[in-house]
């Protein structure tokens, strides 16, 4: 197992995520309470809890959604408040049913991707219209693009909301309940997906997760760290020469 501090001392290994003494309430009920925690470059963090641990509250933190009242955020070594580059960062939150009338396409959904916090509407370049198609090839559901969103099984849907989480080609991934409501099949190909982008393509991911034997299968029996009711099992990618950043979309398409 790789020591933490090398991987740091080793330069192409930045700190994506550092929470620091975070404590959070809604009201008067606590969630969570002076939580520590550091993401490196090219972690895989599987994030674990009971139901009501506060997990989607941790995500939704990092992502700005929620603002902790004790402690602090950094990602990519700034301060939250003052982090822009939203690009970088791919969340895609728990699984929602679309109403099957909802008039978006596929295409529209992942290209919404895109637009960005402040950008909701532009026109599209032929760049952004290319990024859409790699997306949806990298996802293997190019032949879904002109269906309903609303349309889609639950696993199909899925595909969507990362293809649109991956088209800025983010460094972090962050999933919330990814393989929940899908079929066995569908979930060990979308593990099996998202473990490939982890080794070969330099992403690092946050994901939470009840099914403790995927996680452990990969991410190894014992949690790395815990605090309060959550628990974090981390496995790091990679060799510490490999320090090259790739085109995840391109490369995922290419090796189809
Ligand atoms: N907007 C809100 N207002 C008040 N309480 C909330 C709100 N959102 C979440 N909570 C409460 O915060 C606690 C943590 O919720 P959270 O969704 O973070 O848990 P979780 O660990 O993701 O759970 P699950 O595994 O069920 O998805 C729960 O008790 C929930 O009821």
């Amino acid at each position: 197992m790789i020591n933490r501090d090398t991987i740091q001392q080793a330069g192409c290994h930045q700190e994506i995520v550092k929470l620091d003494g975070v404590s959070f309430s809604f009201d008067s009920q606590v969630i969570m309470s002076d939580v520590s925690f550091k993401i490196m470059e090219r972690d895989f963090v599987g994030l674990i809890g009971s139901n009501g641990a506060g997990k989607t509250t941790l995500l939704r933190m990092i992502v700005g959604l929620n603002r902790p009242q004790k402690g602090s955020i950094s990602l990519f070594g700034k301060p939250a408040a003052q982090f822009k580059d939203w690009n970088q960062i791919g969340y895609v939150p728990q699984r929602n049913h679309f109403n099957p009338l909802f008039p978006a396409t596929v295409r529209e959904v992942v290209l919404s991707g895109l637009y960005g916090r402040n950008k909701m509407f532009r026109r599209l370049s032929k760049e952004d219209v290319s990024r859409s198609e790699d997306a949806l090839g990298a996802l293997k559901i190019q032949d879904l693009g002109d269906k309903r969103i609303g349309a889609l099984s639950g696993g199909q849907q899925q595909r969507v909301f990362l293809a649109r989480a991956l088209i800025n080609n983010p460094k972090l991934l962050i999933l919330d309940e990814p393989l929940s409501g899908i079929d066995v099949e569908t979930q060990q190909s979308f593990f099996h997906m998202i473990k490939h982008m982890h080794q070969r393509h330099n992403i690092t991911f946050l994901m939470v997760s009840h099914d403790m034997d995927m996680v452990r299968s990969y991410l190894g029996q014992e949690p790395k760290e815990q605090s309060g009711k959550l628990s974090f099992y981390v496995r790091h990618s990679h060799d510490l020469e490999d320090c090259d950043g790739t085109d995840l979309l391109h490369s995922l398409r290419k090796e189809g």
